[in-house]
């Protein structure tokens, strides 16, 4: 029997930021038909609430450095206010959305990141998910809408960057059903000159790839998201793309598609 297609979309910290674009976003996600899954970040909203609290936000390769007090509060503000807030607005638009972190159902298990002269903290790499669980919300109409707290199957709470969550997400589903992952930002694409909004790069290959980060065209936050996206490729995942909130619309023509 062929797959069922199922898509998962990941928001970033700056549509999540902006009330009135998120909320146009979210609307559209609801319509989407067929089973999905949503997957948010908000380390803009971390930072702040961080900063409002007398803590310094410190990033090491688009990786937040996560102290004790610093997994508290993304543990508040990520699987707390906007989770909540997300499933709330979902629901007003007759999504049946259930707000999960990745220790609920045990839907992903991770491990502290351990890389060699660096100490991340209670950051967290992503082990396995529970596909099963998922199906079975899937299965029942229900929305799976996931944030980036994660845990270690030892009591401990770990923060894992949303573009992984979302790229092991998609991996893991995709022994169940044919995954589309779409990676949702500010942008409309991978721009070939950030400063020219319209300068997209409507296809990146495996190829093409090394070389754009080679010249200067993909840096910050989209090396560990053109990272995640060829994990993803490589690991079965049946599309990726990357464009701005208008991405979940089949009328949409301009974004960046990710090949092998
Ligand atoms: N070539 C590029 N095209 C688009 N954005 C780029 C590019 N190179 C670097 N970036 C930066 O990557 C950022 C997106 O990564 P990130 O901030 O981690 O997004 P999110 O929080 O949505 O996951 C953009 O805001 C932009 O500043
Ligand atoms: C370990 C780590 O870096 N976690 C991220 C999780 C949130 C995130 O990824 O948010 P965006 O998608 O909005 O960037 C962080 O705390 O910033």
């Amino acid at each position: 029997m062929s797959k069922q297609t199922l898509q998962i979309v990941k928001i970033g910290g700056n549509v999540i930021n902006n009330e009135t674009v998120l909320n146009a976003f979210l609307k559209d996600f609801a319509a989407l038909k067929g089973p999905k899954i949503l997957v948010h970040g908000g380390g803009k909203r971390a930072s702040e609430i961080s900063s409002a609290m007398g803590l310094e936000s410190k990033m090491i390769n688009g990786r937040r450095v996560t102290d004790a007090a610093t997994v508290e509060v993304v543990t508040m503000v990520y699987a707390g206010l906007l989770n909540k807030n997300i499933a709330a607005q979902l629901q007003k638009y007759s999504c049946n959305a259930i707000g999960l972190s990745g220790v609920d159902a045990n839907c992903i298990l991770a491990h502290k990141r351990i890389v060699k002269d660096v100490d991340y903290g209670f950051a967290g790499d992503v082990d396995a998910i529970n596909s099963q669980f998922i199906h079975l919300l899937l299965q029942n109409n229900v929305t799976p809408v996931f944030c980036a707290i994660t845990h270690d199957k030892n009591g401990q709470l770990l923060n894992t960057n949303a573009d992984t969550i979302a790229s092991e997400v998609a991996i893991g589903m995709s022994e169940l059903y044919l995954t589309d992952l779409n990676f949702v930002f500010e942008l409309k694409g991978v721009l070939e000159n950030i400063e020219d909004k319209n300068s997209v790069i409507k296809e990146i290959n495996s190829k093409t790839y090394p070389k754009l980060v080679d010249k200067g065209i993909i840096s910050d936050g989209m090396l560990p998201k053109l990272h995640n996206c060829f994990n993803a490729l490589e690991k079965g995942v049946n599309k990726v793309k990357i464009g701005d909130v208008t991405l979940v619309k089949e009328s949409i023509k301009l974004y960046t598609t990710l090949t092998l």
